[in-house]
């Protein structure tokens, strides 16, 4: 039975044409539907008793499973999409993650053709699993600050890449710490005693005949993570070199080259693609965010619909509580942002696409925008998607605690990213940075383009003041681009008035560091909010769609301008009136997207597999399999449990033997 069915018959638009909205294309919409249907019937992915398993296990589990994906993906002959979609749903954070996610990529962006040549079939076939070790335990967001050393040694033509101290230890890469055979790892590359910077190195760890590492390498886990199951089936590692040895063409060289002789070359691309990597996996993570949010939000929206307290009528039912304002004033804004989370990463990865062809070309002229777009999407997307599922998790009251409502795992595994990839407040000074740079260049007749091209139009913004007089006005893209866009460029002018203040620009940067990630926060969100502007002027076909899509745009900006009140009424743009005719038009919204949430989470088209939540299953029947998982607990398989004799009952005959006296 389908508890659930008269919330979907209230459904005011085509869930089939939605459903292909959210997967991108007709196409991408099949395939996901096929692979996760494929992955959600076969027994060898299941994963319910993961939050339960010790490590050990864990893990061999872990591996079990990579090693059946393989092998389902050549049985199956599945092309590159449907083999990484069949990764994606199968739902588990493993070696293969960094081994395709970025040993992969790191020897396409940053390996000369040669070098690609050689070592991508093999590790296209997996003859060879690699790992990314950048991150050390003295340095993470400072790469700078790297001690590995990679010595070059004319003589036999080696590097010798050594960890000098025990900061330099390498520590966090995944996949390190038990199964990589191969690392690209980043060293600060020394040449006849004179330093050259961090670069990359292929560097073999253990032997491909026993896995045991290789002479003058020390390799390890870094042991348990947050949460249960979650990011524990991971081998995080720790790795430490002894004079190791490795020949010189195993340095990545496309960036920079060191010659037979020892000199050290520069190409004519930017010295900063050695960090490439990090810019291509910093988009997928915002293309992912969208994922794990709508994931919490279907869980979240689907229980808010069966679950009722209070307001019964004459002996009737009580209130859903998807029905109280509240609820809805939490619930609303993370659907729309896992929505408008979807979009900009489509459009982040368009522009990852253009920057990388243009970097081909040898025109480099966009590179820093790429970054300060990844960078701080990254870092906004992350922070919404983990507060998003912890806020999902509240949402379900208590039952969202349990580990049976997949919340607590998907918040334990996904939380990390606020701090992989570059730590949130780190990448937020790098647009910081970039912002501060863009409008000291104003005058300089060097126009703003792409993202900062709002800053162009910045004498209008200065001056310009909201004409909204009724709620509906906040409806028209044009209004809430300009409120937008006046908010952030006021508080980037605000900034940069402020650091000019200071003799030292270093110092006022390090002083001035809060208003400058609010200032970053700001344009981000204007990115975020007008990117989805532009998806709704496309065509949008099916019925209805299109009028949903823009509600969820509306309460996507509408919210963020409530909670941010302060910067557009500081900024003077608004008033305080308008302000408040803002907040009514998004209860209004509210009110326009309640009949059709259930359809709308619906079209995530996510299998119960995926889900992994009871209270988030299709069908609603939540109490019923609530009560039966209680029972398959381990510590219900006896009535009686261990340890009763040895640490309960002494304490039962104390107290009887007390109350006699
Ligand atoms: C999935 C799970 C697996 C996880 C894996 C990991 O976590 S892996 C580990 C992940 N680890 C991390 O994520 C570590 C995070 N830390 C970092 O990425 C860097 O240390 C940094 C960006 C914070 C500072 O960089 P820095 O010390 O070089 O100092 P600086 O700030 O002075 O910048 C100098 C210039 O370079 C520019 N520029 C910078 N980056 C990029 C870029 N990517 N592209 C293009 N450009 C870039 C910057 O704009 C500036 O330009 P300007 O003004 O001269 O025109
Ligand atoms: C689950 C997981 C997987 C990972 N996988 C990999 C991997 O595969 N390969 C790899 O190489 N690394 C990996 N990492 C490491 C990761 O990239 C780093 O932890 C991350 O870049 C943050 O660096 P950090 O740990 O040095 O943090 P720190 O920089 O020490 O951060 C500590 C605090 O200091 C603040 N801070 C730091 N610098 C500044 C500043 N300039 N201004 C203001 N505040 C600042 C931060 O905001 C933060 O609050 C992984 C990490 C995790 C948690």
């Amino acid at each position: 039975m389908d508890y659930l069915a008269d919330e979907r018959k209230k459904a005011e638009f085509d869930v089939d044409e939605m459903k292909i909205v959210w997967a991108g294309s007709r196409h991408a919409f099949e395939v996901s539907d096929r692979i996760s249907k494929l992955v959600a019937n076969d027994p060898g992915f299941r994963k319910d008793t993961r939050t339960m398993l010790a490590r050990k296990e864990l893990f061999k589990n872990t591996l079990r499973k990579a090693a059946y994906a393989w092998k389902r993906i050549h049985d199956l002959h599945l092309s590159e999409e449907e083999a990484s979609r069949l990764r994606f749903y199968v739902d588990e954070p493993a070696y293969t993650d960094l081994h395709w996610g970025m040993f992969v990529p790191a020897i396409k962006g940053q390996g000369t053709d040669e070098q690609q040549k050689k070592w991508l079939p093999l590790a296209y076939k997996m003859q060879i699993i690699g790992c990314y070790a950048q991150t050390e335990l003295g340095h993470g967001s400072n790469v700078q600050g790297l001690e590995t050393t990679a010595t070059f040694d004319p003589q036999t033509d080696e590097f010798v890449i050594h960890s000098p101290t025990l900061t330099s230890s390498k520590w966090w890469p995944g996949g390190l710490g038990k199964v990589s055979t191969h690392g690209v790892v980043y060293a600060r590359l020394i040449i006849n005693g004179e330093e050259h910077g961090i670069h990359g190195f292929i560097v073999q760890l253990r032997s491909l005949e026993d896995h045991l590492p290789l002479p003058g390498v020390t390799v390890g886990d870094i042991g348990m993570k947050f949460g249960n199951g979650a990011y524990n089936t991971m081998d995080n590692g720790v790795l430490r070199f002894d004079h190791v040895r490795i020949p010189r063409n195993q340095m990545l060289m496309r960036v920079s080259q060191v010659t037979r002789d020892g000199k050290y070359k520069q190409s004519d691309v930017p010295r900063q693609l050695v960090y490439g990597t990090m810019v291509y996996v910093r988009q997928t993570i915002v293309a992912d965010a969208s994922c794990a949010l709508s994931r919490a939000v279907t869980i979240a929206t689907r229980y808010s619909a069966v679950r009722r307290q209070f307001g019964s009528q004459n002996g009737g039912p009580e209130t859903q509580v998807i029905d109280y304002k509240t609820q809805q004033n939490r619930l609303f804004p993370l659907l729309a942002s896992a929505y408008a989370f979807k979009f900009v990463g489509e459009w982040l990865t368009w522009l990852y696409n253009d920057v990388t062809q243009r970097l081909q070309a040898s025109d480099f002229s966009t590179l820093p925008e790429a970054h300060a777009c990844t960078a701080g999407l990254k870092s906004l997307t992350t922070t919404a998607t983990a507060d998003g599922i912890e806020e999902c998790r509240k949402l379900c009251g208590g039952h969202g605690y349990l580990c049976s409502s997949g919340l607590p795992e998907l918040f334990a595994v996904y939380v990390p990213a606020c701090t992989y990839e570059g730590d949130n407040t780190v990448l937020l000074l790098q647009v910081a940075r970039f912002l501060m740079k863009t409008v000291s260049q104003l005058g300089s007749g060097k126009k703003p383009l792409g993202t900062i091209s709002y800053m162009g139009k910045i004498e209008h913004l200065m001056q310009s003041r909201c004409t909204v007089q009724k709620a509906e006005d906040w409806l028209k893209p044009s209004q809430v681009l300009e409120a937008f866009e006046a908010r952030a460029v006021k508080m980037a002018v605000s900034c940069a008035k402020n650091l000019s203040k200071f003799t030292n620009p270093e110092e006022g940067f390090a002083e001035l560091s809060a208003d400058l990630v609010e200032a970053a926060v700001a344009h981000c969100q204007l990115i975020v909010v007008s990117k989805f502007i532009d998806k709704l002027q496309q065509d949008i076909p099916g019925k209805g769609v299109k009028q949903q899509l823009e509600a969820l745009c509306g309460i996507y900006y509408l919210y963020l301008l409530h909670k941010h009140q302060g910067d557009f009424l500081a900024t003077s743009y608004l008033t305080p009136k308008q302000a408040a005719l803002a907040n009514d038009q998004l209860r209004a919204l509210y009110t326009k997207v309640r009949p059709n949430a259930v359809a709308l989470v619906d079209s995530f088209n996510y299998t119960d597999h995926f889900l992994g939540s009871i209270l988030g299953c299709y069908d609603g029947n939540v109490y019923p399999k609530l009560y039966d998982a209680a029972w398959k607990d381990p510590l219900n398989d006896s009535v009686v449990p261990e340890g009763y004799h040895e640490y309960v009952r002494p304490l039962l005959k104390q107290q009887l033997h007390t109350a006699k006296l």
